[in-house]
């Protein structure tokens, strides 16, 4: 049996960040059984739908057709490469400080709260739904340092059938006393039960553990926050068990990086894993991860803005990826990644919303900031001049660094280039025959009520045109949704075939 979906659809596509395929009539299946894309025709007039499925010999009872109106079209469901779950009650709040002081301030005492397992239950339902119904397919979750919060958070992710990787909190040191764990020996315990916990949640039809929607992931804080023993133990995790993902941050603020070198000065760090050459005689922020055995190509690295050259190298050598983070960047005062160099350097790129340092759980506000961040260093780089001449070049042909970053870009980042972060490529990020449906409708007509929103189908009415949408008038829908829609303009929410979310969802 198969979901029949006809209309515009809208993807990025493997290997191209410098543009999108843009098919206004196309006809898309997805298999009821397995949630997989089963094939994908372009150009399908109205009066050839049918023949079209009854050539792949679907017909009566086996169908169900979703025909999307004027002003709707497909899109790969969002991917957020780095939030906090615990965070989300904080969003809005504490916006005057930068990193070390908000986590003391604004950040640990409201995380601390997770301690209580009823209270962790409702903050967190309520914080899954809304980050679904903001179109996260897949979302990375940190979640607080408590091993049953985190339980907790695990399943309702998995009740709600979003996919994703979850992970606590590893800190045992430099925290508050209310909010730190007791010995780095507790935290791998922790950690090593939650993973059990996790990979025992039943998967969904048929499946296997390692194609269950949710995963475990390891979660050091950052380096700050742990003691060189628990970071030991946990690469030594990772080497166990090489499928295991794992997420902290990087480089994200000028204190937090002096800080970082101070507690691992090279004389304390140990040789790296696969390390040739002499040892380095100075500690960066990426050389204490890989020093441990936690820079990986399943290695999830939030933030990285003020990165050293040398370090940019060592993550492109490991194949490790990088979760951009714009509009916590700018809100922390943190400073803005250069998100264009590290693609022309082949560096895997996602986009996290960073919730509660970033105060949306929208990955659209991602990539709004992603286009402001990407403009800021336009703006700021020396040959500002000579990369505006060259506006109008073939794409393909010019770099990234130093330019602002298309909308075939933002739409990758969004969606396949996180998709890549998590190693999760062959599966999702684009919608492609083969890959699972992890999907949006997305309406952006005048009834979608964003009154932020022009709607296109007024614009055709104005016009006195038709209602067959363009390639022009999709590539402008897709523009408009991504500058100025929100969860208003999601109708709806699709993981592995699965209805799951968005507006209509919730009204059902
Ligand atoms: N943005 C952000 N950076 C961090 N570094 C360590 N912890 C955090 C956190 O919770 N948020
Ligand atoms: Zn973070």
């Amino acid at each position: 049996m198969s979901t029949v979906f006809y209309g515009p659809l809208v993807t990025p596509t493997t290997g191209s960040l410098s543009s999108y395929l843009a098919i206004p009539n196309a006809a898309l299946s997805v298999s009821r059984d397995t949630g997989t894309i089963q094939w994908i025709e372009e150009d399908v007039h109205p009066s050839a739908l049918q023949d079209v499925m009854a050539k792949y010999g679907i017909v009566g009872e086996d169908l169900f057709l979703v025909e999307l109106q004027t002003g709707e079209f497909l899109i790969p469901g969002f991917i957020d490469t780095h939030t906090h779950g615990p965070q989300v009650p904080n969003m809005g709040s504490g916006q005057e400080h930068e990193l070390l002081d908000w986590l003391a301030k604004v950040t640990f005492p409201t995380e601390a709260k997770f301690k209580d397992v009823a209270f962790a239950r409702r903050a967190y339902t309520s914080a899954v739904r809304r980050i679904i119904d903001n179109g996260t397919t897949t979302c990375c979750y940190y979640g607080s340092l408590h091993l049953e919060g985190t339980k907790v958070l695990a399943d309702i992710v998995h009740n709600f059938g979003q996919r994703a990787f979850v992970g606590k909190c590893n800190m045992d040191r430099n925290s508050p006393d209310y909010y730190v764990e007791a010995s780095s020996q507790d935290s791998v315990l922790h950690t090593l039960e939650l993973i059990t916990h996790i990979r025992s949640l039943a998967p969904s039809a048929g499946g296997s553990p390692s194609n269950a929607l949710v995963q475990p992931i390891l979660t050091p804080r950052f380096a700050i926050s742990c003691t060189p023993e628990l970071l030991t133990s946990l690469g030594g995790i990772a080497a166990s068990d090489p499928s295991l993902t794992i997420q902290t941050h990087i480089s994200e603020n000028a204190a937090e990086i002096v800080f970082t070198k101070s507690l691992f000065p090279p004389s304390i760090l140990p040789t790296p894993p696969n390390h040739h050459g002499p040892k380095p005689t100075e500690t960066t922020y990426a050389g204490v991860y890989d020093a441990y055995g936690l820079l990986k190509s399943n290695t999830i690295l939030a933030h990285a803005v003020h990165l050293e050259g040398s370090e940019v190298d060592l993550i492109k050598r490991r194949n490790a990826g990088i979760s951009h983070c714009p509009t916590s960047n700018f809100n922390l005062r943190s400073g803005w990644a250069k998100v264009g160099a590290l693609l022309d350097k082949g560096i895997k790129v996602g986009l996290g919303t960073d919730v509660s340092g970033g105060f949306s759980p929208s990955i659209l506000t991602a990539v709004q900031h992603a286009s402001i961040a990407s403009k800021v260093v336009a703006l700021s780089a020396p040959e500002h001049k000579h990369t505006q001449a060259h506006h109008h070049t073939a794409a393909t042909t010019i770099p990234f660094a130093n330019r602002h970053l298309p909308v075939s870009t933002l739409l990758y980042l969004a969606t396949l280039g996180g998709a890549e972060v998590c190693n999760l490529q062959e599966k999702v990020g684009s919608l492609e025959v083969g890959k699972e449906f992890d999907a949006l409708v997305v309406s952006v007509r005048e009834d979608s009520g964003n009154p932020n929103l022009w709607g296109v189908d007024l614009d055709q009415e104005l016009a006195g045109s038709g209602s067959e949408t363009d390639k022009s008038e999709l590539e402008g829908m897709l523009e408009r949704f991504l500058f100025c829609g929100d969860d208003r303009n999601i109708r709806r929410v699709y993981v592995r075939g699965q209805l799951i979310g968005g507006k209509e969802f919730r009204r059902a």
